[in-house]
């Protein structure tokens, strides 16, 4: 006789819930179980590895009875050994049905300061907790938190587990594909950490989400692995799981025979591990069997017991769905009063589950949202650090620009007055050179004679005297004959000197022609023209001359300025009497004759 039992969402659904304790339990066990080698660190801490394992292999009551025992030592505990006593009792009191006092307990201990490793186990735990006791937006909290951890994969073990709760949990509010998504990042990463344990509780969780699905194939693909790691990880709870879930695939694929094969050996081992929700999710799915093979009585054995614990765990969907069965049971035996109860039951209880379903997805969509929003707000404010950064790179870079434009300008500005002040002191030479002679150093011609102009100029407006000496070197062919021209070079050279000596700064001194100078002397008469010349010509012939010296003299032309007399005809005067100086015989000097 077929079954016309809840709706395959009603079913789906209130599958999990069974699913989900048992994998709660089994995770955060798993994970206690583990520091087994450490057992020799002490008594205590073996004893509490004992009592972890013990919540894997055996009935909660059995690890519960260790902690009772090791609670009045708690004392002398490490605070991650008291963690880990916290979280054994915290997921026995789950198991117990407690759901309640076991979220309380994981809520306090996430308000301590425990280490990381711990608030991973604690969250993963309450999550799964909340979860299945349809705590939603607490789960979806706590599950996101734990996802949202740093540097979860290096928790290995403790990472497999949450990423197999959320796989779990995505498959729970109609997101299986994520789900499916987070389950094979959970089984990579047992198989990389090779846990036994975490490879038993992924494949448990990726069986029932294929199965969702309708990818019954992989599901039990899924669940034969599992079974395989949880069989060898001595996990009676997850193995009686899939036992009873493969059972019910097997029904689904029509081999009813070994459909009821397998539930005859999963029931007995639920019954095994005192876990109230498995037991009555195992003998929900065999009577489901027995009712497509018309078997009443069985049936109603199987589902009877199991509806208060239906009840106690607000599994509606299961409750729902043992009461459309126990309906059918009733109407084929013609109880029609008996039938009516329970299809009024079923009605009732799937309101609820109606009302549970929607808040499931809203609490997702939630804190789903909620998540959303938090990232995009993460994003934004990443962003707008990286567009700060930037700006700030810029205004660095704008600064170094800044700088180096100044230094740069400064390097030219010094770089120009440089080159200004080289020019001007080349130009001052070339103006210097443009005046004087090179050799001696006097004023040249030109230079010479527009300074006897303005001397001219000035005396005649002083109403002063101007004499000019012509002097002329005798007979000066010869010393460059005789000695070189570089001695009469420096002849020349010696001659200038001891004239400026002689005539002082006042006068104005010009080699006029090769050998030949002239000498201007403003605010000096003949007499004084004269006096100098003499001490000139002693100078030479005496006190200054070295042995080495070519023997110089000079012949003299003076001149005194005559009023109304240019500076030009004075000169021609002086000239005229230079060359009688010389044609009368050389190293003398002459006057002028007056005009
Ligand atoms: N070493 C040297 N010799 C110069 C320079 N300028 C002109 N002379 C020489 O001066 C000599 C002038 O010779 P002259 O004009 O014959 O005159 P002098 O030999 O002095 O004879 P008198 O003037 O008649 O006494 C020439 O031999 C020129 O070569 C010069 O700058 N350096």
């Amino acid at each position: 006789m077929a079954s016309s039992g809840p709706t395959t969402s009603d079913a789906v659904s209130g599958r999990c819930l069974i699913i989900a304790i048992l994998v709660t339990l089994l995770g955060v066990t798993g994970t206690l179980a583990a520091p087994w080698a450490r057992a020799s660190q002490g008594d205590f801490e073996a004893r509490l590895n004992e009592a972890a394992e013990l919540n894997i292999t055996a009935p909660w009551r059995e690890s519960q009875a260790v902690l009772d025992e090791l609670r009045p030592r708690l004392a002398e505990a490490t605070i991650e050994q008291r963690a880990r006593f916290e979280l054994i009792e915290a997921r026995n009191l789950i198991l117990a049905g407690d759901f309640e006092a076991g979220l309380a307990r994981i809520d306090q201990l996430l308000e301590q300061p425990i280490p990381t490793a711990q608030v991973l186990r604690a969250r993963t735990l309450g999550a799964n907790a909340a979860i299945v006791s349809r705590r939603y937006n607490r789960g979806f909290e706590l599950l996101n938190a734990a996802l949202a951890m740093p540097g979860l994969e290096q928790y290995e073990q403790l990472a497999s587990e949450l990423l197999s709760l959320a796989s779990y949990a995505y498959a729970l509010v109609g997101q299986p594909e994520l789900g499916l998504e987070y389950g094979y990042r959970a089984i990579d990463l047992a198989r990389e950490h090779d846990t036994e344990r975490g490879l038993c509780v992924v494949q448990q969780r990726m069986g029932f989400n294929n199965k969702i699905i309708g990818r019954y194939e992989q599901a039990r693909h899924h669940y034969e692995s599992g079974l395989e790691a949880c069989e060898d990880t001595n996990d009676e709870l997850v193995s009686g799981i899939i036992q009873y879930s493969l059972a019910d695939l097997l029904r689904l694929d029509g081999d009813l025979e070994g459909a009821r094969a397998l539930f005859e050996q999963a029931l007995p081992r639920m019954e095994a591990t005192g876990f109230p929700n498995g037991i009555a999710e195992a003998r929900l799915y065999w009577a489901r069997l027995e009712n497509e093979l018309g078997n009443d009585e069985k049936v109603t054995e199987l589902v009877t017991p199991a509806l208060s614990a239906f009840t106690e765990s607000q599994a509606w969907d299961y409750l729902a769905e043992a009461h459309q069965l126990l309906g059918e049971v009733a109407i084929r035996a013609g109880r029609h009063a008996e039938a009516l109860e329970h299809f009024e039951a079923r009605l009732a209880a799937n309101q609820e589950f109606q009302d549970l379903d929607r808040n499931r997805r809203l609490a997702y969509l939630e804190v789903e949202f909620d998540t959303r929003f938090k990232e995009q707000e993460i994003e934004l404010l990443r962003e707008q650090t990286r567009v700060a950064q930037l700006e700030a790179e810029t205004q660095r870079q704008n600064a170094r620009l800044r700088w180096i434009s100044v230094i740069f300008g400064l390097l030219l500005i010094l770089a120009l007055a440089l080159w200004l002040a080289r020019a001007l002191r080349e130009r001052r030479h070339f103006h210097r050179l443009s005046q004087t002679d090179g050799l001696t150093e006097l004023y040249n011609h030109t230079r010479f004679f527009e300074l006897l102009e303005e001397a001219a100029a000035r005396v005649r407006r002083d109403g002063k005297e101007l004499s000019i000496v012509l002097a002329d070197i005798d007979h000066f062919k010869q010393v460059n004959d005789r000695f070189g021209h570089l001695v009469g070079d420096e002849v020349l050279r010696h001659t200038s000197r001891v004239l400026k000596e002689v005539f002082g700064p006042s006068a104005l001194i010009g080699r006029i022609g090769g050998e030949e100078f002239a000498i201007a002397l403003p605010d000096a008469g003949l007499s004084e023209a004269a006096e100098r010349v003499e001490q000139l010509r002693k100078r030479l012939a005496g006190a200054d001359r070295r042995r080495t010296d070519p023997p110089v003299t000079l012949s003299f032309g003076l001149a005194r300025l005559e009023t109304g007399e240019s500076p030009e005809e004075m000169r021609i005067r002086a000239d005229e009497a230079l060359y009688r100086a010389k044609n009368s015989g050389r190293n003398r000097a002459e006057f002028a004759q007056s005009t």
